[in-house]
Formats: structure tokens, C-alpha cells, sequence
């Protein structure tokens, strides 16, 4: 085992640097407010005060609550204090107060009843100011409960297989930023868990970044892909276990690792994650240790999340399906003020309308696709929002994903009979999917919406959800193809920068056009290649060459990898849009490059200009030899040793030497 020595954390990491040229000038970065629809004129504060103010709790299903997190439920998921706070706008990101620990020696009941006594009056009337100080005195900062860790076998690494020097570069790059997404609890967590709104998981893990510095639940399989492109397979392995720790705790795994996450999950990445770790290492042990938990999180979303469709062509037959459908019926915590604005349109007296919009709302961010057109009945406006009245494409290929993936372990664990059981289920799911979510008009699968009975056949990469997780017979070889053919024609494959969320222009959300992001792209990428068709697997690594290289222009200005890009411009932007800001890291992002630079580590070719920042500059040396003049040009750097002219680069050059001479001295 290596171990990084503490110093390395001393050393500077570079802050990454949003430049105007990654700013696309016709979209507005914005603020939080300004971005999020339906609030820009509302402008009088007192009137957003009075608002936020309201009873949103009383009879309504909470976020969490006395049986899910019974210490701390008051301060974190509903309640005055978290009402005056959003009121105030105390914080610029209405996430900061809810990953602010309660300072030791306090508890939640302890906290409100100091609230009471010195904010007796209405929560309109309270000042900014003195919330501050109140805050402050009962409060640690945002994210003090975590430290830094020590990834347990990181050292640098060559990618001797990614020939190409401008991409081998990119790739030791990010497999530098490990170390600074690694994050491990305080012990203090797991003793005086009500103290926090962070879930305690008793391994080390990798964080998307930014403002999110929890785990997120679907983030991490594309973490996790990146860990095994980079052999950090302990810390795969952790973050695997921790999942199977918070299943056997909660029963399922929550949005992200906060108990404000506690009553909506994500799309269900559990099984994949474990198949990827196998597929990697060939541990059956470990395969054999996860797979009750794997069933247990299953069983969660057929207790909770499925419904019965019923088509309008055949009414005599039933299909059992899932939904993303939380119980939750209040504004989400962490974006309380956003979700109360929102829902302005519907007043307090219609609150069984304002429960179900905010359900809606909760729901779609237990789709990780918050926000996106895909959930609107205007296919524009968040106000028409209908995500439990749809029956999405994605979610049930990832089932059906689950349910392969199930039986191909108990086959592999030699257990006939389960493997038989799952077996029998995928097959008949398969043919259900088919018949629910299929198109044959428009070539495709399509989310289902039950209240119009109807297929929502607009562009969104979902449609190549099935083909990634495999739902599909296949010796239907026509099928891929037909796919393909029908993205092409919609006209998502011709943006120069990836493969945009939707193309639903102008509505602000930021699971839209024209945004690209990781786990969507690198979907339709996978999805393509495993068709097995080579026309399909081409048109994949030239969809992966244009994702890698909008990452790799934006890393090269900025320093940094993105949570989400936009697609539409040649030079590379950062995506706008949603709630809060672009956000730096990134987990995800990373992990999808990393794979995708192993899987086409033999034929991806820099042919851009010269990234200095990344290779360094060109230098021209001139030999002397005894007959003629030979003029060599090469990279100041060796393909090993990231080296560039900033002075960010030059920080990483030293962290390189210094870790490298450190991993000798200890081998
Ligand atoms: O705070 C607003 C929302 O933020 C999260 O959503 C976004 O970031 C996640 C982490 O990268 C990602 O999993 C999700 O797909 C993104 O839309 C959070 O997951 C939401 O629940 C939250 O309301």
C-alpha cells in the first residue's frame, strides 16, 4: 500500500479559473434566482418572505422525519429556523445552511428553542443580521465534518496504453484529481450522528465536488468506472461497500449521502456498479457479499416505485413498471426558497395541488434529470411539471439492467436457481419494456405518460438508455441501427461540442439543450458500442472523441473538469442554467473521460492545436553532427511528467516528482 504523505495536501492545488471565453455571452451565468423560472418578477422581498413563511408542513410528508432521522429532522427537513434562513436568503446557495453541522454540545430540539426566544415574532420581521449571528453561534461551516483522505493505493500513474501524448497527459491529469475529491467522515459522525446532516458511510469515497460534498448516488458508477480506469480498486470497492452499508441501513440508497436525501433515491446504479467492479477484478467474494443487498435495494423499488401501465391500444393487459415517485411533499430543503417560488402560481388554500407539485418536484430530482423539459407538460415551464404521472424509459432499462445483471451473478455464484428466477424475470421485463416503451413509427424508446396515454417522442438521450443497459433481444441486430438512424434524423448528433440533454431550447433548466453531460453522453457512447455493430461502433468513438475533446479544450483554459458542458459551441463553454452555478470537480465528468480514454486508448489522436497547458510548449532543438544539421521538435515534457509554462502546471510537476521519489523510497 502507498501512502500519500500529508504534505502532498499542503501543496497548492490549482483553483480553477472561469475565464470569459468559457462563459457563452448569449446565455446569463446568472444567480440562482435569476435562472430559475417563474421568479423573476417577484421581486418584493416581503412578499417572498411571507411566502416562504407559509405552513408547508403540517399533514404533508417530510423529506425526513421523526422515523428517519429523529435527532435532527427539525432543523434539516422542515421547521422555522430552515424557513428563516431561506427567507433571508442567509446564503447565495440555498444548500449551505442545510451541510452546516450543529456546533457540539447543541442537539435540533435544543437549537429551536433557542430560535423561539430570540425570534418570537413573525419570521417576516426577522433581520438578516441577527439570523446571522444565530446561525453562526449554533453552526459549524458547510462541509466541517469531512476531511481530506488518503486514497488507499493512489500513486502517480503512467496510461502507458493512451499513446497520444496530448491525451495521456489529460489522463494523468485527472487521475491526479482523485485526491482531491477524496473525502472520509469525522469520527464524530458516527458517534453524534443527530449533530449532522451528513449520512454516515464508514469507508472513503469521491465526491462529484463543489457544492457537493456528499456522495451522490448515481454519480458514483461513473466514479467508480474512472476509479478502475485508474486501478484504484480499493476505493471502487469502498464506495461499493459503503452503498451496501446504507441499503442494509435504509433499505435503499438515498439521492446523496444528507438526511435531507432521505425520502428519494436515484436512478438505481447499484447493481451496475458492482457488475463494473467484478468485470475489473474477478472478486466473486465480493460479488457474493453484495448480492443480497443488490436484491434489497430492488425490493425497495418494486415496494415503492411501480405501477401498473395499461396501453390505450390494449386495455386487457397490464405491464408492472416503475416510476420515479417519491413520497416527499414539501419543497426540497436544500432548495427551499427555489421550490416555494415555483410554486407561487398555486396558493396555500389549494395545498393538496402544492403537495403533489412539490412530490413532482422531489421526483424529478430522484430522476437525477432536475430540471429538465422532459418533465413538463408544456415541454417548457416547471409549472406544468407532471414527473409522477410519466413512466420513464431510462428507469426501466436500468431495471431490466438489474435484472440481467442478477441472474448473471447467481450463474456465475453457481446458483441455478436464483440464476433461473432472474433469468425468467429479465426476459418477460424485456418483452414488457418492449411493449410500453418502443415506437415503431419513430424508431425508438420513449418515456410513457399515463395521465395522456402517450409517448413523448422528442429527442432525449434516454433513447439509448435500452440499448446501454441491453434491454433488447439481441438477435434483433436491426434494432441499434434503426436507433442510430432516428437520433441522426432528429438532429442531436450534429453539435460540435457532444450530445446536447434535449432540444428544448430556452427554458433554463439545466438537464436541457444546450447541455451535455457525462453520464448521458457516455451512455449513448456505450450504447452504441456494445451493439456490436462496427458502423455503430465507429459512429461511438467519434461521439466519444468529440465529448473528450470539449473536455479537454475547457481543461485546458480553465484548470478544471465540469459537472456539464455546453455542447453547441466549437471552442468548448460551460453550461448555465438550473438552480445553482456550474459547478467544478468533477466526479462523473472524470470518470467518463478516464473510461472513455481507455476504451479508445489505441486510436484516439490529439489533432488540435498545441495545449500547452497540458504537453507544455514546443521547443526547437538543433544537433550539430558531423555531416548535416538535424532539427528535432518535441514536447518539453516526457509523456510521464505533466509539465506546462502556468504556474498551476508547474504545481502539479512538483507533486508529480515529489509523489513519484516518495513511491520508490517506499517501494
Ligand atoms: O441542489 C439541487 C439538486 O442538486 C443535485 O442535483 C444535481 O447534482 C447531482 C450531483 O452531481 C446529480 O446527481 C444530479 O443529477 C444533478 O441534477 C441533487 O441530486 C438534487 O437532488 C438537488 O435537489
Amino acid at each position: 500500500m502507498v501512502i500519500i504523505p500529508s504534505f502532498v495536501k499542503l501543496l497548492p492545488i490549482p483553483e480553477p479559473l472561469i475565464t470569459p471565453d468559457l462563459i457563452n455571452n448569449s446565455a446569463d451565468f446568472g444567480t440562482p434566482e435569476e435562472s430559475h423560472d417563474n421568479t423573476v418578477e417577484f421581486e418584493n422581498s416581503k412578499n417572498i418572505s411571507r411566502l416562504i413563511s407559509e405552513d408547508y408542513f403540517t399533514d404533508s410528508i417530510l423529506p425526513c422525519d421523526n422515523t428517519t432521522s429523529p435527532g435532527n429532522w427539525m432543523i434539516y427537513c422542515s421547521g422555522k429556523l430552515l424557513q428563516a434562513v431561506m427567507s433571508v436568503k442567509l446564503y447565495n446557495d440555498s444548500k449551505t445552511f442545510l451541510d452546516q453541522p450543529m456546533k457540539q454540545n447543541t442537539t435540533g430540539p435544543m437549537i429551536m428553542r433557542a430560535f423561539h426566544r430570540t425570534f418570537s415574532g413573525p419570521i417576516e420581521n426577522i433581520r438578516k443580521e441577527e439570523l446571522k449571528k444565530f446561525v453562526d453561534k449554533y453552526f459549524d461551516k458547510e462541509g466541517n465534518e469531512l476531511d481530506v483522505c488518503e486514497l488507499p493505493e493512489w500513486a502517480p500513474k503512467q496510461f502507458s496504453g493512451i499513446k497520444d501524448e496530448t491525451y495521456n497527459a489529460f489522463a494523468q491529469r485527472i487521475h491526479f484529481i482523485w485526491i482531491q475529491l477524496c473525502r472520509k467522515m469525522k469520527e464524530e459522525v458516527k458517534d453524534e450522528q443527530n449533530r449532522f446532516s451528513l449520512l454516515y458511510v464508514p469507508n472513503s469515497f469521491i465526491i462529484p465536488g463543489g457544492r457537493f460534498r456528499e456522495f451522490y448516488y448515481w454519480d458514483a458508477y461513473w466514479i467508480i468506472k474512472g476509479l478502475l480506469a485508474s486501478q484504484l480498486y480499493s476505493t471502487a470497492r469502498n464506495m461499493i461497500s459503503n452503498f451496501g452499508y446504507i441499503i442494509e441501513k435504509h433499505g435503499f440508497i438515498p439521492n446523496g449521502g444528507r438526511v435531507y436525501y432521505l425520502r428519494r433515491s436515484q436512478p438505481p446504479m447499484f447493481a451496475p456498479m458492482v457488475y463494473e467492479y467484478f468485470m475489473a477484478t474477478d472478486d466473486l467474494q465480493f460479488v457474493a457479499d453484495m448480492i443480497p443487498l443488490i436484491e434489497k435495494e430492488y425490493t425497495f423499488w418494486n415496494n415503492h416505485r411501480s405501477v401498473n401501465v395499461t396501453k390505450e391500444d390494449d386495455i386487457e393487459t397490464t405491464y408492472n413498471m416503475f416510476q420515479y415517485r417519491t413520497e416527499s411533499q414539501t419543497p426540497r430543503p436544500e432548495s427551499f426558497r427555489e421550490d416555494v417560488l415555483s410554486a407561487q402560481h398555486l396558493h396555500s388554500n389549494s395545498s393538496d395541488s402544492r403537495r403533489k407539485f412539490f412530490q413532482n418536484i422531489a421526483s424529478a430530482a430522484e430522476s437525477g434529470w432536475d430540471f429538465s423539459s422532459r418533465w413538463f407538460s408544456d415541454g417548457q415551464n416547471m409549472s406544468t411539471i407532471e414527473t409522477i404521472d410519466i413512466v420513464p424509459v431510462d428507469l426501466n432499462a436500468f431495471i431490466c439492467y438489474n435484472m440481467n445483471i442478477l441472474s448473471f451473478f447467481y450463474s456465475k455464484l453457481g446458483n441455478r436457481l436464483k440464476h433461473d428466477e432472474w433469468a425468467g424475470r429479465y426476459n418477460q421485463f424485456r418483452d414488457f419494456f418492449t411493449q410500453v416503451f418502443y415506437v415503431s413509427s419513430r424508431r425508438g424508446w420513449y418515456d410513457y405518460n399515463l395521465r395522456t396515454q402517450k409517448h413523448n417522442t422528442e429527442f432525449y438521450p434516454t433513447i439509448a438508455a435500452p440499448l446501454f443497459a441491453q434491454c433488447y433481444d439481441p438477435l434483433n441486430t436491426k434494432l441499434a441501427v434503426d436507433v442510430y438512424n432516428q437520433i441522426e434524423e432528429m438532429g442531436a448528433l450534429k453539435w460540435p461540442g457532444g450530445i446536447p440533454t434535449s432540444l428544448r431550447q430556452n427554458t433554463s433548466q439545466q438537464w436541457d439543450f444546450p447541455n451535455g453531460w457525462s453520464p448521458l453522453v457516455h451512455m449513448v457512447i456505450e450504447g452504441f458500442r456494445k451493439s456490436l455493430n462496427p458502423v455503430l461502433q465507429q459512429k461511438a468513438y467519434e461521439i466519444a472523441k468529440k465529448w473528450l475533446e470539449t473536455n479537454i479544450l475547457t481543461f485546458n483554459i480553465s484548470n478544471a473538469m465540469w459537472e456539464k458542458y455546453d455542447v453547441k459551441e466549437p471552442d468548448a463553454k460551460l453550461a448555465t442554467g438550473g438552480e445553482y452555478e456550474v459547478q467544478a470537480g468533477f466526479g462523473w465528468t472524470n470518470g467518463a473521460a478516464l473510461d472513455l480514454m481507455l476504451t479508445y486508448s489505441d486510436r484516439l489522436n490529439w489533432t488540435g492545436p498545441r495545449l500547452e497547458n497540458l504537453v507544455g510548449p514546443k521547443t526547437t532543438t538543433t544537433i550539430q553532427t558531423t555531416h548535416d544539421t538535424i532539427t528535432t521538435t518535441s514536447s518539453s515534457s516526457s509523456s510521464s511528467t505533466p509539465v506546462s509554462s502556468s504556474n498551476t502546471s508547474k504545481s502539479y510537476l512538483i507533486i508529480t516528482i515529489t509523489m513519484f521519489i516518495m513511491y520508490i523510497g517506499l517501494l
